[in-house]
C-alpha cells in the first residue's frame, strides 16, 4: 500500500533538488573559507613588508582583500620591486592555503545532503501514511455502511428484512395514533413458487421485489421480505383506497413473465384508523386473515379489510 517513492518522478525531482542544494552549500562554504584564508594571508604579507617600505598607502592596504590590491598599495615604493613583493608574498600565501576550505565545504555539503534527505524522507512518509490512513478510514466507513445495511436488509432482494419490518411496524402504529392518520399494511404472497433456493425461484422473488419496491414512492413507505415467499408493504398515512394500488401490483406481476412461466401474487391489505385498536398485533392479524382469504380463493387476487373510521373511538397515545 505504501507507494514506492524511489522510482516516482516526484522522488527523482526531490533527489536532484537535494543534490543541487548540497552542491551550492559546498561551493559557498569552500569559497567563503578560501577567501577568509586569503584575507588572513594578505594581512600577514602586509605586516611582513611594512617594515621594509617607507610610504605605504595605508587606506588601500587596509582594504586589500587579495594580493593584487595589496601590491597596488605598495607598488609606488621604489625600494620594493614587484619581484621582491611576490617573492615575499608567495610563501605566505602558500602557507595559508590549507585543506580547511575543502574540509569545511565537504562537511557542510554532506550535512546539508543528509539533513535535507532525512527531512524529505520524513515528510514523504508522513504524506504516505496520511493517504493510507485516509483510505483505511474510507474502507472502514464503507464496511460500516455495508454492515448497517446488512443488519436491516434482506440478502436476496435488498428489501427491508423481517426484523427491520417488525421494528418499523411498531413505530408506524404508534406514529399513526399520535399523528391521527390511517395506516395501511399489505401482506403479499408469491404464488406457486417452490422453495427459495433454486435460481429460478430466486429470480422470480427478486422480480416481485423489484415491482413492489418501485410501486411505492411516498416518504415513510417500506417494502420488506418477511418470509421465503412473503412480502409486506407498510404504508403510513394511506387510506382505504390502497386496494387500488394492490390490484395494480397484481396486474404488474401478472404481466412480468419469467422464462415463459406465469407469475402471480396474492395480496391481503388492511387499513386501520388511529385508535387503541391500532397495534402491530391487531393490524397483522387482520391482514393475515385477508391474505389467507386471497390464497384460499386460488391466489392472484386482492382481499381487503378496512374499518369504517366512524366506528372507531379516537384516542391518542405515545
Ligand atoms: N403509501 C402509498 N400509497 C399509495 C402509493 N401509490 C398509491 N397509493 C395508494 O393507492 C391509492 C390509489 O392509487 P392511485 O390510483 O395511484 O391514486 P393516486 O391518488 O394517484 O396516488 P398518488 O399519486 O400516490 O397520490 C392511493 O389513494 C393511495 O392510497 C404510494 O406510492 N404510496
Amino acid at each position: 500500500m505504501i507507494e514506492n517513492r524511489q522510482t516516482s518522478p516526484q522522488s527523482q525531482l526531490q533527489t536532484i533538488s537535494i543534490c543541487v542544494v548540497s552542491v551550492l552549500v559546498f561551493i559557498v562554504l569552500f569559497f567563503g573559507v578560501r577567501s577568509y584564508e586569503e584575507r588572513v594571508a594578505v594581512q600577514a604579507i602586509r605586516l611582513a613588508i611594512e617594515h621594509r617600505v617607507d610610504e605605504v598607502n595605508y587606506e588601500l592596504a587596509g582594504e586589500a582583500r587579495d594580493i593584487e590590491t595589496l601590491w597596488q598599495a605598495y607598488g609606488p615604493q621604489q625600494e620594493l620591486t614587484e619581484e621582491e613583493f611576490y617573492s615575499l608574498a608567495d610563501p605566505i600565501v602558500q602557507s595559508h592555503h590549507t585543506f580547511l576550505p575543502l574540509l569545511i565545504a565537504l562537511m557542510g555539503g554532506g550535512l546539508a545532503f543528509v539533513m535535507l534527505g532525512m527531512w524529505l524522507n520524513m515528510s514523504g512518509r508522513t504524506r504516505t501514511y496520511h493517504k493510507v490512513i485516509k483510505s483505511k478510514e474510507l474502507e472502514l466507513q464503507q464496511s460500516q455502511e455495508k454492515l448497517a445495511s446488512l443488519v436491516v436488509s434482506d440478502d436476496l432482494t435488498g428489501l427491508a428484512n423481517d426484523r427491520h419490518f417488525s421494528q418499523m411496524l411498531n413505530t408506524e402504529c404508534r406514529r399513526a395514533v399520535r399523528e391521527f392518520s390511517p395506516l395501511t399494511l399489505m401482506l403479499i404472497n408469491a404464488d406457486k413458487i417452490e422453495g427459495a433456493e433454486d435460481s429460478s425461484a430466486r429470480q422470480k422473488l427478486c422480480q416481485i421485489a423489484t415491482i413492489l419496491e418501485s410501486a411505492i414512492s411516498r416518504p415513510g413507505d417500506l417494502a420488506a421480505r418477511i418470509g421465503d415467499h412473503r412480502f409486506a408493504l407498510l404504508l403510513p398515512a394511506t387510506n382505504e383506497q390502497s386496494p387500488v394500488l394492490a390490484e395494480r401490483l397484481c396486474q404488474e406481476v401478472r404481466e412480468a413473465h419469467t422464462e415463459g412461466e406465469a407469475l402471480s401474487i396474492s395480496i391481503g391489505t388492511c387499513t386501520m384508523q388511529p385508535s387503541v385498536q391500532l397495534t402491530a398485533e391487531n393490524i397483522l392479524a387482520s391482514v393475515e386473515v385477508a391474505l389467507n382469504d386471497a390464497v384460499a380463493n386460488g391466489g392472484d387476487q386482492v382481499r381487503a379489510r378496512t374499518e369504517d373510521p366512524r366506528d372507531i373511538p379516537v384516542t391518542f397515545s405515545n
